[in-house]
């Protein structure tokens, strides 16, 4: 697979479980992302790790601070051969850019995505925060923002990828958690969508977590996804 769709989310609290998962999946088939609570544990030795067993690894950190602070973890983030990073959009124009700027001139360049509103956000969560406007608002806005601070892509949930899409054309990355596949637990994800109807909309790469890390074989369940995923293509 060229350029595997499925960003597998090792979000353990140990370097052993995340190996150990990882070492029953196989980089053609999916990436991997490492998030706050797998990081907070391990530091970037787990990253190092994860990389030069030949995985794509997204970095999810969701940076939000000054634009020095941003830009310096983003450069570090780099150095570390991630091949994503991640900031929040709402840390607005001047920290993006400053982000984006940072790592322009490394030798190996991540992506580098946004943020725009976090899945588990809803509209009383929104005004409550000062943030203007309904959901789908917010998540076009601060996208566009995005965009225009030169990020390569937002995450986002899929049900707005149609939207960004029209919006925001086809070259910018469309990153979207949220995903079941229609036999799976919802957990404790609320707006959820299937792998091949997330992608039909737009999505670009899906994250997944516990439908595979949780499954009992995860790498069985990897492919099953990826052939839906194919599938769709061949209609297409
Ligand atoms: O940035 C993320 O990856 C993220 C953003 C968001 O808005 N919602 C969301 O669920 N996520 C992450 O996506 C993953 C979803 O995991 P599962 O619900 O187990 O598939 C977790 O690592 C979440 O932290």
């Amino acid at each position: 697979m060229h350029d595997p769709k499925v960003i597998v989310a090792l979000d353990f609290p140990s370097v052993n479980e995340a190996l150990e998962l990882a070492n029953r999946l196989d980089p053609k088939l999916c990436k991997l992302k490492i998030g706050k609570e797998l990081f907070t544990a391990t530091g970037p030795s787990c990253v190092e790790k994860l990389v030069s067993s030949g995985f794509d690894v997204f970095l999810d950190l969701k940076f939000h601070d000054i634009p020095n602070t941003v830009a310096s973890a983003c450069k570090v983030a780099a150095q570390l051969g991630v091949w994503m990073v991640n900031v929040h959009a709402l840390g607005g124009r001047a920290m993006l850019t400053a982000a984006r700027e940072a790592i322009d001139n490394e030798l190996h360049r991540p992506k580098l995505i946004a943020v725009t509103l976090l899945t588990s956000m809803g509209s009383e969560d929104m005004h409550e925060t000062g943030l203007l406007g309904e959901p789908q608002e917010a998540v076009l806005r601060l996208a566009k923002l995005a965009q225009t601070s030169g990020l390569d892509g937002v995450v986002c949930s899929a049900q707005e990828t149609a939207m960004l899409r029209r919006e925001l054309g086809y070259e910018f990355a469309l990153v979207t958690p949220g995903i079941r596949p229609a036999d799976s637990s919802r957990d404790d994800q609320v707006r959820i969508m299937t792998p091949s109807d997330a992608i039909y909309m737009g999505s670009s790469y899906l994250v997944i977590g516990r439908p595979i890390t949780r499954a009992d074989d995860p790498l069985h369940m990897l492919k099953k996804i990826n052939s839906e995923i194919e599938l769709l293509g061949e209609i297409e």
